[in-house]
């Protein structure tokens, strides 16, 4: 955190992990700078994944970026990761420096209206680091994110707001789920980019 931001950087599970919540952390101007350029730019593609047997592709675009052409795989289909955009890379250079984590990864999410979320599900997947820290930026339309403990069903809610930061880290992945709700108020698109770190 540097000296100019005034928010306070809060973890929202009260156990079995953490996921420190950064709130606003981007000015309006770079915050409104990056969405439009991601939106733009970015080789956004419809999502895939084998479930029951079969494939089927999400409303949902995806797009996947990091250090080197890693393959990865995501939800049983296995891509490769583009290599950084000037734009992306200097995002993640601030995300490093507010969340003091380094990051070699990014998934890039875009939900085109409140229609589109995201299951209950945790990023526990092999090829990345074990309780290696996720860098969540949202940009765009606001929307709620929910977490659920996998063992006692405990349930806590955030809200994710254009140019916001939420970082789970610790043993967040292991004990805990989350998703995107889906939201008949959300009529504009939001820009999810979660940073990783991506086992070579
Ligand atoms: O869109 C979000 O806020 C979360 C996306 C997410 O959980 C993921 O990409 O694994
Ligand atoms: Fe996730």
């Amino acid at each position: 955190m540097d000296l100019f931001t005034t928010e306070k950087v809060i973890n929202i599970l009260p156990f079995d992990g953490i996921t420190n919540n950064h709130g606003v952390f981007l000015t309006k101007i770079e915050a409104d700078f990056y969405y439009k350029n991601f939106f733009e730019t970015i080789p956004w593609e419809h999502d895939q994944a084998i479930i029951f047997g079969k494939i089927i592709t999400t409303k949902r675009k995806v797009a996947w970026f990091g250090d080197e052409e890693f393959d990865y795989t995501y939800s049983k289909i296995t891509k490769k990761a583009n290599i950084w955009t000037n734009e992306l890379l200097a995002l993640k250079q601030i995300v490093e420096k507010e969340s003091e984590e380094t990051y070699n990864s990014c998934l890039l999410n875009l939900y085109h209206s409140g229609e589109e979320g995201m299951a209950y599900h945790s990023d526990g997947e092999k090829m990345l680091k074990k309780n290696g820290a996720i860098a969540s930026v949202s940009l765009g339309a606001t929307r709620k994110f929910s977490f659920k403990h996998k063992e006692n069903n405990h349930r806590v809610d955030v809200i994710l707001e254009h140019g916001s930061l939420l970082v789970m880290k610790g043993e967040t992945q292991t004990h805990w789920l989350h998703r995107l709700p889906p939201s008949k108020k959300v009529i504009s698109p939001r820009i999810n980019l979660t940073f990783r770190t991506i086992q070579r």
